[in-house]
């Protein structure tokens, strides 16, 4: 299972969370986020992450020219705002991850698209006016449904030392992402709770 770890802005912190076994690790490329890093700061956390963690750049809304410079430093661009299939179809299946913040069943149509062409999906919380890292936890229920049709799919969504165990008990995904959760405050990770995030799903995994 693949667990990422996302909202970093520090390259040491990247460095360690790298250390610790993360498979994808993300990045803020969204200038309103209290999260945000900038293009050079990117390029630093890149050069100081394992071979084994591959760099997820978020992006919200952003441009096509923009998206296609970010490919050349990120491993995957992980598409968080309106974007839709036309727009995202223009980059690398394989370096693409898109986002659904969801709320309602009527979605599962507008990912079809997606799950026909085998792309990876990520399923957020949606929270009015605000397009991530909200902390609050997403609808179990519903992401049931979704799993029943499709498994390429990486959960996100308040996750963190109180939830894990319990989401994992419940279901079986392709990743799990965690963000807010495990912060001293926006941007800045608590390395130990990171930690324990890690180790308690690869133990999950190799128990089940
Ligand atoms: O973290 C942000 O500020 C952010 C801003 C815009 C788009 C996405 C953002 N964060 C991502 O949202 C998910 C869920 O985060 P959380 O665990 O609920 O805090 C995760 O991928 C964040 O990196």
């Amino acid at each position: 299972m693949i667990v990422k770890i996302c909202g970093i802005t520090q390259p040491q912190q990247a460095k360690e969370i790298s250390q610790l076994g993360a498979n994808y690790l993300g990045t803020i490329f969204y200038p309103k986020s209290p999260r945000y890093v900038d293009l050079d700061k990117i390029i630093e956390i890149k050069q100081s992450l394992n071979e084994s963690t591959k760099l997820v750049v978020v992006v919200v809304n952003q441009d096509e020219k923009t998206v296609e410079e970010l490919l050349y430093i990120a491993d995957i661009i992980q598409f968080h705002g309106d974007e839709d299939y036309s727009f995202v179809k223009n980059f690398p299946k394989d370096r693409v991850i898109k986002v659904f913040r969801i709320k309602e069943e009527s979605q599962i149509k507008q990912m079809e698209e997606y799950m026909k062409d085998d792309y990876c999906l990520l399923l957020d919380t949606y929270k009015e006016g605000m397009y991530g890292g909200t902390g609050e936890t997403i609808d179990i229920q519903l992401l049931k449904k979704v799993l029943k049709l499709y498994d390429k799919i990486i959960v996100s969504g308040g996750l963190g030392l109180d939830n894990i165990k319990e989401v994992l008990s419940q279901i079986k995904p392709y990743g799990v992402d965690a963000s807010s959760k495990l912060e001293i405050k926006p941007g800045i990770k608590d390395i130990s709770k990171v930690k324990q995030f890690i180790e308690i799903v690869k133990s999950y995994e190799s128990n089940n």
